[in-house]
């Protein structure tokens, strides 16, 4: 007997993670859905301390509004030489008038004559149901701030982080190359090595009665 294929929702409105995610999950039975198909939705706040906070937040308001299993990733940039920041506010860092390239900008200026470049990517994927209830699951990679930006690929504040072990930045590696190491990847690929169970839950979540969420188990 065949299972029926499990529909998500991935809760980003960012294309990068996006495409990331869709090439990482290729192949699982699921199907996958994106926020614009299902018209205006209102945004989420993403007003947490930590990526644990955010993540939690986007996939389970996400679920809980449209009636599906959500799939949300909360990630950012940790610079050591900063004190951790951007952190959970690297997508607004500097204010909303920057863009991806501007960001970078600005961690380069921050870390002007610094001798400690060390970063981390850090990622929370959270895969909520609509009672509430949900499974997380965490990655991070390190690497080393850039002194100049290189590299067109990728998203966000790949251009600045190097990457040792491959020699170049993420925005200089191919997405495969990225996915084999980066913090999204890691995280789901914890995520995916569980898929069966994965998805068993996720039926028995959604047998329950509305009201019988919050029970969260953990992603081992
Ligand atoms: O692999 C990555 N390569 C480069 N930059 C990255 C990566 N992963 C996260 N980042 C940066 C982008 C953004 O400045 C922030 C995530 O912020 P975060 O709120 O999680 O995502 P977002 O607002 O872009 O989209 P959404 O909340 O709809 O998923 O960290
Ligand atoms: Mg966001």
């Amino acid at each position: 007997m065949t299972t029926p294929k499990t529909t998500l929702v991935l809760a980003t409105r960012n294309k990068g993670k996006t495409r990331e995610i869709m090439e990482i999950l290729k192949g699982y039975p699921v199907i996958i859905k994106n926020l614009d198909d299902f018209g205006p939705i209102p945004e989420v706040e993403e007003d947490g301390e930590t990526f644990d906070d955010n993540a939690y937040k986007k996939a389970s308001i996400t679920a809980r509004m449209l009636g599906f299993p959500a799939l949300a990733d909360d990630s950012g940039l940790v610079v050591n030489a900063l004190n951790g920041a951007p952190g959970v506010y690297s997508a607004r860092y500097g204010g909303e008038d920057l863009d991806d390239a501007g960001r970078c900008d600005l961690i380069l200026k921050e870390l002007e004559g610094k001798e400690d470049r060390s970063a981390a990517f850090e990622c929370v994927i959270s895969l909520a149901v609509p009672t509430g209830a949900a499974l997380t699951y965490e990655g991070r990679v390190e690497g080393v701030i850039t002194e100049t930006k290189a590299g067109d690929n990728g998203f966000g504040y790949d251009p600045v982080f190097y990457y040792e072990p491959f020699g170049k930045t993420f925005a200089q590696s191919t997405s495969e190359e990225k996915n084999q190491v980066s913090h999204r990847g890691k995280a789901l690929s914890e995520m995916a090595a569980e898929f069966d169970k994965v998805l068993i839950w996720i039926g028995q979540q959604l047998r329950n009665t509305p009201g019988q969420g919050g029970q969260c188990l953990s992603g081992e």
